[in-house]
């Protein structure tokens, strides 16, 4: 494996690899992990790394094999798609690189091995459906509520680019509610959203709403430096943003 020398200033910092650094999130991603004081991006994977990319990026890779083999990152924070995520993490643990997943669409099968993955090298990973304090506290919330009010529907709503539906949000909110009763999810998708979801319960003539909003991907970015701060100390791969703040 190509090692790479890094410079002594550099000793202590998080090295993060983004994939999908060209798109909504990877974009806001990377000005995130070039700002924060104790990270230093090793290196972004885009579909195609042509004249145009490198003309925005240092590091840039077409190949995550070749990213993770010459740049040797400490975190692979993954922003791609749902047909591409499940491949890259598997390439992060082959190569012992601590995934941080934010991308969604990947199924319960996908979780259940990246668990084994990581208990059986040791090497700790984090998959955060949502990286968002506001909707970590919606998830709560419902949570909370579901136990005395178990009838719920979730409505997710988000802008039309978005691939995977229902989304990760909604998907891990219904998990994580458990109520006796199946909980609906309904998914909107149109022009002018971001990312919104509302959980409404109803009862005896009373019904009960817990709605967040994620107004722009700034929202996200708190949350994708604290994923790649803990994973760093995680053993095991968890399920959600919240296992490093409660
Ligand atoms: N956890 C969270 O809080 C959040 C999660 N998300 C999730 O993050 C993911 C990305 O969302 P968003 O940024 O809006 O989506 P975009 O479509 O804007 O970005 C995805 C990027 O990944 C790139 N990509 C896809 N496949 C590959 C590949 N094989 N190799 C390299 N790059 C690839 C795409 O390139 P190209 O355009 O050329 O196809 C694109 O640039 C989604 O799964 C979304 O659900 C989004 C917001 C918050
Ligand atoms: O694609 C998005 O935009 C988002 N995806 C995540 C999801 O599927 O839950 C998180 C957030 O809702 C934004």
């Amino acid at each position: 494996m190509p090692s790479r020398r890094i410079p002594v200033s550099q000793q202590n910092l998080i090295r993060i690899a983004i994939a999908g650094a060209k798109g909504r999130m990877g974009r806001e991603a990377v000005k995130t992990i070039e700002a924060a004081p104790d990270m230093d991006l090793a290196g972004v994977l885009v579909r195609r790394a042509d004249e145009d990319t490198r003309q925005f990026f240092t590091g840039v890779y077409d190949d995550p094999v070749r990213l993770l083999e010459t740049e040797q990152p400490d975190v692979w924070l993954d922003l791609t798609t749902p047909d591409t995520v499940v491949s890259h993490v598997d390439l992060a643990f082959a190569h012992g690189v601590r995934p941080v997943v934010g991308a969604t669409g990947y199924q319960e099968a996908d979780l259940a091995r990246w668990n084994d993955q990581a208990s059986q090298t040791g090497i700790g990973g984090i998959a955060c459906p949502n990286f968002a304090i506001g909707a970590l506290l919606m998830m709560r919330f419902a949570k909370e509520a579901a136990k005395w009010m178990p009838r719920a529907e979730i409505i997710e709503l988000h802008h039309d680019k978005k691939k995977d539906k229902p989304s990760g949000t909604a998907i891990r909110t219904a998990r994580e509610m458990e109520t006796e009763y199946e909980i609906p999810i309904h998914s909107v998708r149109l022009p002018g959203l971001v990312a919104h979801q509302e959980v409404l319960f109803g009862g005896t003539g009373e019904t009960l709403t817990i709605r967040h909003d994620s107004l722009s991907r700034e929202s996200f970015m708190p949350g994708v430096v604290l994923a790649c701060r803990g994973v760093m100390q995680l053993r095991q791969m968890v399920y959600g943003l919240e296992h490093l703040l409660w």
